[in-house]
Formats: structure tokens, sequence, C-alpha cells
């Protein structure tokens, strides 16, 4: 199966005017989105129910008239209303419209609580602007009413590129969009509108998706399984690659070692702990399987990196943001490992993102903040903080530095430099809990330590964290998550 492709909108009306191009009919592909529309509203309904549809100026409203149209002709009691006039409709939506054999009423008119179910055809991908007047009025009552809605396209109010609210949203049971899903689909707050979402192909080819998107995914195994690294039977320990974790101070130990268990458990072959001379005693009471070397500040650091075996590291959690810490992630960067920096390596440059301009673009690098994080290493940067859609902040922010960036989240997006991204969407609200992304660091390092490139990596890393996290559910801590690994792999792996 291939990974999910999602469009933003403007890769989604590409999508549409080449297939239109090249020869289907843009009249056809409404009406297979509206067919698609009714099919499902006819799954939610009983024989001969009540729909209103909801129907906006655009083509949106278009796949209204052909939803209407459709559970008319299938035996169901339909009101339309439209929201501006018939006159004024046009291109496919305009010739949609003469197939309607009812009245259409003013929207303002519709009575939403009688019905069965709603169909919201206001709005799609082209909502332009916040919503105001009889719009935004429709969508209060509509929301009021408590009758079921589905969305065509997307609950209205949303912008499809962001999953903004503009104004206020239609809140729908679910959603039926075309051809691939928009990031409005996936990302917070917008995916908590959609309901249930189901994706109608309406004849676009995956190669136009492909060619017009095609950098834009939804984070699932599809996207790196083939990478998930399985050990030969002829595998030593030693090609399953070193993962080193450097540890706070004496009474800030414990990030490091959640890290190290859970590079451990996702397969790294080796994994020490890198520990400051004062805190040796400290994490050696609580290591086994783990190596255990002192390690004195950031010169300390570089001596043990001479060792060219260690090809992981973990730098961030617990170590103080300060110098010293923006001095190590220096020597890091320097010895070109692969290079996973969370936390305090992130903080300790806060104001000062000019000094990690490019920095990591020799050698595969992660950066886990988030959102607050990636608010103070980017200040200063309205480039990179001001864009509205999460994806692009953290492009930019991928493209500044020369990592992969992971902007955390219910919503994770993973970034990369060259252009690719994904959404993260198996998560649980659990997972916010202390030592949750020290974890993650060292799921994701492990894997790096395994040969996968930084953005597989993260983004399998990502999903098996969450996938661990769900998996328990309440009452999940840290220490759970190394632990439950390896049912996740299992399953994967299967
Ligand atoms: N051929 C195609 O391109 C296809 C398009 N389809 C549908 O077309 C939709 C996109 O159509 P459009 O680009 O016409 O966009 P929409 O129908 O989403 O909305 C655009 C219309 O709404 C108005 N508008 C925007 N913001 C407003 C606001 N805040 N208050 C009041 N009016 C506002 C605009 O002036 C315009 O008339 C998709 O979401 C999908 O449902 C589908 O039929 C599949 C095929
Ligand atoms: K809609």
């Amino acid at each position: 199966m291939p990974p999910e492709l999602v469009l933003t909108p403007r890769e989604m009306r590409q999508a549409d005017a080449w297939t239109i191009e090249s020869g289907l009919p843009g009249i056809e592909l409404m009406r297979r989105a509206g067919h698609a529309v009714a099919r499902a509203a006819a799954e939610m309904l009983t024989k001969e129910a009540r729909v209103i549809v909801a129907a906006g100026p655009g083509q949106n409203g278009g796949d209204g008239f052909v939803v209407a149209t459709r559970l008319a002709g299938m035996g169901h009691r339909v009101s339309l209303g439209l929201l501006g006039e018939v006159g004024r409709l046009a291109g496919d939506a305009a010739l949609a419209a003469k197939d309607w054999k009812g009245a259409v009423e003013p929207v303002e008119s519709l009575p939403f609580a009688e019905a069965d179910l709603i169909v919201d055809a206001l709005f799609g991908t082209g909502l332009a602007r916040d919503l105001g007047g009889a719009a935004r009025v429709a969508v209060e009552r509509m929301n009021a009413s408590g009758i079921p809605v589905l969305a065509v396209d997307l609950p209205s109010g949303l912008d499809g590129e962001t999953g903004r609210v503009r104004g206020l949203a239609v809140k729908a049971r679910r959603t039926v969009t075309f051809a691939a899903r928009k990031p409005c689909h996936v990302l917070m707050p917008g995916r908590a509108f959609c309901g249930e979402v189901e994706v109608a192909d309406i004849g676009i080819p995956r190669v136009t998706l492909e060619a017009t998107g095609g950098r834009l995914f939804a984070n699932a195994p599809p996207l790196w399984l083939d990478r998930l690294p399985k050990p030969g039977l002829d595998f030593h320990k030693y090609d399953r690659g070193h993962t080193l974790v450097v540890s706070g101070g004496a009474t800030r130990t414990g990030a490091a070692r959640l890290a190290a268990r859970a590079a451990l458990r996702i397969g790294s072959g080796l994994v020490t702990v890198a520990s400051p001379p004062e805190a040796l005693g400290v994490n050696a009471a609580h290591l086994t399987a783990i190596m255990l070397r002192g390690c004195d500040g950031p010169e300390g650091l570089h001596q043990i990196l001479q060792d060219a075996r260690l090809n992981a590291l973990v730098l961030g959690p617990a170590l103080g943001a300060h110098s010293g810490t923006r001095a190590m992630v220096a020597v890091a960067a320097h010895a070109r490992r692969s290079l996973v920096l969370d936390a305090d390596a992130l903080t300790s440059f806060e104001g000062l993102a000019t000094e990690l301009h490019q920095v990591f673009r020799h050698a595969p690098a992660v950066l886990t903040p988030h959102d607050g994080e990636f608010r103070r290493l980017f200040k200063g940067h309205p480039d990179i903080l001001d864009p509205e859609s999460k994806i692009e902040r953290a492009h930019r922010a991928a493209a500044y530095t020369g990592a992969v960036v992971v902007l955390k989240g219910p919503d994770t997006v993973i970034a990369a430099p060259d252009g690719r991204a994904a959404i993260n969407e198996n998560g649980t609200p659990y997972l916010g809990t202390a030592g949750s992304g020290d974890t993650l660091c060292g799921i994701v390092a492990g894997l790096m330590a395994q040969g996968l490139p930084a953005f597989e990596a993260a983004c399998a890393g990502v999903w098996i964290h969450a996938e661990a996290g769900a998996s328990f559910g309440p009452g999940l801590i840290a220490e759970d998550l190394a632990e439950l690994i390896p049912g996740v792999l299992r399953t994967l792996l299967r």
C-alpha cells in the first residue's frame, strides 16, 4: 500500500484542473463527488428520512445540489437552501443546480432542527475569509440543532490548508472529501470538527495527485515500514548501531535513562549513557544492559565521540539551558553523528537560532520541540514563527537549520529540509506526561543508529511512540513507554 498523500487546497485545485484538461469534464467530477456524499448520507438514514442541504455560493454548493438531487431520487424528503442567489451560481455549480427540480429556499429559512440529517455544502476549500452575516448564522443554527451533519469536502468554516477555524465552523458527524484528505482533516483543531472522514475516489489518478502534491503525507506505517530494521540471522549487535545519550547532573539523570532504555527497546544494538562524573554513581545504580561512561562537559563529549562506532546521539533532556549545552551541540554537530536534539539543547539557543543556521546540513539530525520550545528557539524569526500553517512553520525551521523538525502536539508535524512533511494522528492525550518526550528522543535516535534516514526515523519514531501510548491509555507514565515498544514492533513486523 503506498503512503497516504495529503493535498493542500491549492494542490487539489491543480489536480482537479489537470484531470479536467485530460478530458474528464468538471461536472462529471462534481457528480461523482456528490454521489459519494449521497451514498454516505444514505448509510446514515432510514428510508424516507428528511434531509436538509445547505448549499453555498461556490462549487461546494454545486456538490450540494448533486447530493440533493440524488437523495430525492432515492426517495428521501429533501429540502435545499442556498446562501445567495441561484442566478449567481457559476460554472459546474450552475449546471448542477439545473438538475435540481425542488424548491431553492433561502438558507435563512431552513428548519434544521426538523431534519434527520443536515448536509453541509456551504463552503469547501474556497473559504476565503472568516464567516460573517448569513453564513455565520447558518452555521450557528446548524450546530445548535443537535442534528447529525454530513460535511461535503470539509466542515464549513475550517480553513482547508491550516485546519484553523475561521470564526466558527460546522461540527460534523461525518465528512466525505474527494481524492485525498486536506490538512484540515488531519491538523488540529480542524480534525476535531470533521467526525469520521471518508476519502471518495472521484477518478483523479494517483499520478496526478503525486504530481501536484506528493510531499505531504499522513504519518502511518506505509510511509516507513519498509525501512524498519529487521535484524538478519547473521546480524551482530554491532550491526545494529550504538546510541549515546548524554545525562544531566546528579539530580537530573532520569531523562537520559528513559531515552537510553527506549533506544535499546527499539533495537539499537548497544546503548551508552554519557554521565557527568558526579552523576556516575546514581546512573550506575540504575543501569543494567545499558553501558555507562564518564563525560565531563563538551571536551568530554568530544573525547567520547572519537569512537566512531557511536553512531547516534541524544542531546538535551535535563542538560540545563546554558552555554555548556550549546557547546555540546556544537561538538555533536561537528562530529557529524546522527543526532536528536530536544529540551535544553533547543532552549539553550533561545533567541540564538542564527547559531543553528544550516548547522545540521552535513549529518542526519532531528529536532523535537513542542510549541513553546519552538517559539523560544526561533524568537526573532517571524518568517519561521508567523505562518498560520503548522506544516509551513515546521518546513521553514527545517529548511533553516538543515535538520528534520518534529513539531510536537496532538497533531505532530514532521518536516524535512527537502520539503517532505508528515502529520501524525495516532496519539493520545495520555502521552502528555513527564518524560514522554525523552522516550521519543531515544526511539528516534535508536532508529537512526540502525540506519534509518532522519525523516523516516522521526516519522516511525513518532508513530511508534504514539501507538505505544495509545495502547496503554489511562495511567500511562513514561517508564511504561519503552516496555510497550516490543508489542508495537511485533504487530508492525508481523
Ligand atoms: N472541479 C472541481 O474543482 C471540483 C470541486 N469540488 C468542490 O468545489 C469546492 C471548491 O469550490 P470553490 O473553489 O468554488 O470554493 P467554495 O465552494 O468552498 O467557496 C467559494 C465561494 O464562497 C465564497 N466565499 C468564500 N469565503 C466566504 C465567506 N467567508 N463568506 C461568504 N462567502 C464566502 C466565495 O466568494 C465563492 O463564491 C471543493 O471544496 C469541492 O467541494 C468538487 O465538486 C470536486 C470537483
Ligand atoms: K462543506
